[in-house]
């Protein structure tokens, strides 16, 4: 039993904050891809728009089944101060995700919003029991001093499944 990370990125920095959350953790990646591959101008002109409206993209994989994890992280781009569509694709895609342990962590240019408050919501819908958010800018996604609080409460939650 280990750790998924979950996690969708089109420039880099929340795959950087998912890889050092598994390196850390020993844990499973699981990169999501939004098939509308969106060209730069794309993803502000048509991506942040869905965004704002809490679409849901078709994603690769189309299921993701955590049933044989202890702790699910989910990581998200901030579009518009809302997750991403692709990653509001990945929450309804889940399997398995009732009671399980979850933290949820966003990488933004420096203005979150609600993004993590939307995200820990619609994942508290689907079951999981969200124990903490991280939120993490593009400027500190490879700094590890700026993740640590991020793979403490991954640590901290498997610790208190451990002890159960
Ligand atoms: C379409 C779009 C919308 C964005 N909207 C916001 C925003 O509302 N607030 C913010 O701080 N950063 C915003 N950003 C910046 C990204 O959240 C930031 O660069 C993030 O780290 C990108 O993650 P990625 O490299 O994993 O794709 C936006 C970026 C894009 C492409």
């Amino acid at each position: 039993m280990s750790v998924c990370i979950i996690y969708h990125s089109e420039t880099g920095n929340t795959r950087a904050v998912a890889e050092q959350v598994a390196t850390a953790s020993g844990g499973d990646l699981i990169g999501v891809r939004d098939l509308a591959n969106y060209s730069k101008v794309g993803m502000y002109l048509k991506g942040a728009r869905r965004a704002m409206r809490g679409d849901s993209a078709d994603i690769e994989p189309a299921a993701i089944d955590v049933s044989g994890y202890e702790t699910v992280v989910v990581g998200t781009p901030v579009w518009a101060g809302n997750p991403t569509p692709a990653i509001n694709a990945a929450v309804n895609a889940l399997r398995g995700i009732e009671g399980k342990p979850t933290v949820v962590f966003c990488t933004s240019g420096g203005s979150p919003r609600r993004t993590l408050d939307t995200l820990t919501v619609m994942l508290a819908k689907r079951g999981a029991d969200v124990r903490g958010a991280v939120p993490l800018t593009a400027r500190t996604a490879k700094r590890p001093e700026a993740v640590k609080p991020l793979i403490d409460l991954v640590r901290q939650s498997r610790r208190e499944m451990a002890a159960q």
